[in-house]
């Protein structure tokens, strides 16, 4: 049976195309797929460096362009370019499998080889080469093939090889950026073995199966299912998370089962949620009916809006989506605890828990104990003190029926545990590493222990309160069920390497227990470095930050792309009156309208292609109210430090192309200085 594919960048240019192109190609696509099998509309090209590679006619100024391989019977859809671009493509690229990983890579050999007299002029002046300390055997077994040894060979810097990124083929490439960076062939291996789909590399390659070539590039590549399969990834053009997982991601999501919780990390944007969402696809389709069983849950309202748009993008089958409830956690403790007692729940706001609070007496026994610091210990009176303290006010609010969020999750999670009622078969967590522990008892108490109960994304390093939690104290063992993805979807590599310098160089703590670090953390995208930018006062700050969002705005960036965050709610006010006051429309931060303003904290987990820090000044970034003091509790200090340094990291790192970071007087501490 024929089989049709499509590679990521046929699918990225279909997305650029004008509407008009973008329905040429539609059509075309659609009569071929009726007839692919017969090879009947494409036209073979005589000049063709691969002589596989065939053209598809989409308007007389466009041709999509077909690998129609001679054995076997699949077709791949590699590109789409104006008529002249693809003829050009055509002529210089050679597609083959990577002896090493077995995926699919193309060459431009054309570029190759025009940048090969170079490469040989430079390597006569200089005695050294880039690889001099490698031996061929170890650069073939990285996968290094016969025709990009001499070219390898000749290389004298990492410039060099950088320049060639789009020339090499792409496994190959990354080997021997491994190998660049100092790591053994060993090292490289751990490394280029993240592009296996499998957990080892394929015993057996055959240089000329591109179809098992195609199966093993989960990234780059995927098989349609269909006519209804070739509609859905043509409307998925704009959303290729949908459609092309990193072979990490899609190891994890589409592993068939965990024998118990399992894990995913990765530093910002490294597509934890992405890997979340289509695990959810893939439990989803193990039931045809019956209530829900799959609950995907996350820490606040506005992100459980977000995942709830990405699970209905994934998945198109409505009988399978009724199979999935996406609620925050506050909603699905404040149902349980709600139907126990018949009737709702009052939340006090901010003033009135402090009113409780001081009525109470708690005011006062916190604050004579607060005082000796918060790492050391309170004498046996101040203990007693604030307990009686605690009690009263707890007392007070349950008889007049007011919860914290904290209260409703635990109380949930005892009635959960009492009745034994086992809401869901399966629970996928975003954005873990930061839940109290009570909300983590309210899980453990949805489902029950058993083979992909629980599956629970997070970055430690991205922690911005102060839940320190161990899954393993509570019951959850993610014990060789945890797995890391490293390739950063969203920032360029200019932002990340600036960023990742923000947070301290020592490691987190990980969920799991165990050290992470950001080491391997790495993006293929490249652009601008991130600007940061003085000025005297705030009033000349926010002048900077208007002259900045009126300059992404007139370069074509979409207001709601843009998004701006402060340490405190105050500056982020400041900034938004202030492009109030030059007439640029802006909301908050999740919902706009026009460019979204707020504070760090409510930057978690969102995505932008602009960002704004302002005010990362020494007085405000730590925020001094937020840190205790060295002298006095060293290890919270050490602590609350380490909490700022993640909010700043998690502000940064939501910018896709652009970070503009700003400050008035002396710059943060935080602040690299380069
Ligand atoms: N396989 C993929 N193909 C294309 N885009 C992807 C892929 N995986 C993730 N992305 C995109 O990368 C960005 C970051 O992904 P995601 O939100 O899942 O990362 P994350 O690790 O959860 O980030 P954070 O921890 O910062 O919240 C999103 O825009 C997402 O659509």
């Amino acid at each position: 049976m024929p089989q049709l594919a499509i590679d990521k960048d046929f699918l990225s240019r279909y997305a650029k195309l004008d509407k008009r192109i973008q329905k040429a190609v539609d059509d075309a696509l659609h009569k071929f797929a009726e007839v692919y099998y017969a090879g009947g509309h494409l036209e073979k090209v005589t000049d063709a460096r691969d002589p596989r590679v065939r053209t598809l006619r989409i308007t007389q100024g466009y041709r999509g362009v077909v690998i129609a391989p001679d054995a076997g019977d699949s077709f791949l859809l590699v590109t789409v370019l104006p008529h002249d671009e693809a003829y050009a493509y055509i002529r210089s690229r050679r597609f083959s499998v990577n002896h090493a990983l077995g995926v699919l890579e193309v060459r431009d050999e054309g570029a190759l080889e025009s940048f090969t007299p170079a490469l040989e002029e430079l390597a006569a002046a200089d005695s050294a080469r880039l690889f001099d300390h490698i031996s061929d055997a170890d650069l073939i077994r990285l996968g290094v093939d016969a025709e990009s040894l001499p070219i390898v060979r000749l290389l004298t810097s990492e410039a060099h090889l950088e320049a060639m990124a789009k020339m090499l083929p792409g496994g190959q490439y990354d080997a021997l950026v491994a190998l660049a960076s100092g790591m053994t062939p060993e090292e490289a291996w751990a490394e280029v073995a993240k592009n296996l789909v499998e957990e080892v590399a394929p015993d057996r390659i055959d240089p000329d199966d591109l179809t098992a070539a195609i199966r093993r590039s989960p990234g780059r590549a995927v098989f349609v299912e269909g006519p209804e399969g070739l509609q859905a990834m043509l409307e998925a053009a704009f959303d290729l998370w949908r459609v092309f997982l990193h072979p990490q991601q899609r190891r994890i999501a589409y592993r068939p089962s965990f024998n118990g919780p399992a894990m995913v990390t990765g530093g910002a944007g490294t597509g934890k949620t992405v890997a979340a969402v289509h695990r959810v696809a893939h439990l989803a389709s193990r039931y045809e009916s019956g209530p829900p069983q799959i609950l995907l849950t996350t820490f606040t309202k506005t992100l459980d809006a977000a995942l709830r748009s990405q699970v209905e993008l994934l998945i198109t089958d409505p009988a399978q989506r009724e199979r999935v409830d996406v609620r925050n956690l506050d909603r699905v403790a404040y149902e349980v605890v709600s139907n126990e007692r018949g009737a709702g729940l009052a939340f006090p706001d901010a003033r009135e828990l402090e009113a409780l609070w001081e009525e109470a007496g708690a005011e006062r026994a916190y604050v004579d104990a607060a005082r000796r610091g918060r790492g050391t210990r309170l004498s046996v009176d101040q203990k007693r003190a604030v307990w009686r303290a605690v009690l009263e006010a707890t007392e007070r609010m349950s008889a007049a029926n007011q919860w914290t969020f904290t209260q409703v999750a635990a109380t949930a999670a005892e009635i959960l545990e009492r009745t034994g009622d086992r809401r869901y078969e399966h629970v996928v967590v975003d954005e873990a590493q930061d839940l109290h522990p009570a909300k983590w008892r309210l899980i453990r108490a949805l489902v029950g222990e058993g083979p992909d109960d629980l599956f629970i994304a997070g970055d430690p390093h991205q922690r911005i309160y102060d839940h320190r939690v161990s899954l393993a104290s509570l019951g959850i063992n993610v014990r060789g069920r945890s797995r890391k993805l490293t390739v950063s979807y969203r920032s360029t590599q200019e932002i990340l390497s600036w960023a990742v310098r923000v947070l301290d160089s020592s490691p987190a703590t990980g969920l799991d227990d165990l050290e992470d670090n950001l080491d391997t953390y790495s993006s293929p995208l490249h652009g601008r470095r991130p600007a940061v930018r003085w000025f005297a006062d705030r009033g000349a700050e926010l002048d900077g930050l208007v002259e900045q969002v009126r300059e992404w705005l007139d370069d074509g960036v979409e207001a709601g792309s843009i998004g701006i965050a402060a340490r405190t709610r105050k500056i982020a006010e400041a900034a938004g009156e202030r492009l109030k006051d030059e007439a640029i429309g802006c909301g908050s931060l999740a919902r706009g309208p026009g460019v979204r303003v707020g504070t760090m904290h409510a930057m978690k987990g969102l995505e932008f292609r602009c960002v704004a820090v302002v005010g990362a000044d020494e007085e405000t970034v730590p925020r001094q109210s937020q840190i205790a003091e060295a002298d006095e509790d060293p290890a919270g200090h050490a602590r609350d430090m380490q909490r700022e340094r993640n909010l700043l990291f998690v502000s940064c790192t939501r910018a896709r192309d652009a970070l503009h970071v700003s400050y008035s007087g002396e710059p943060s501490p935080f602040l690299p200085v380069s």
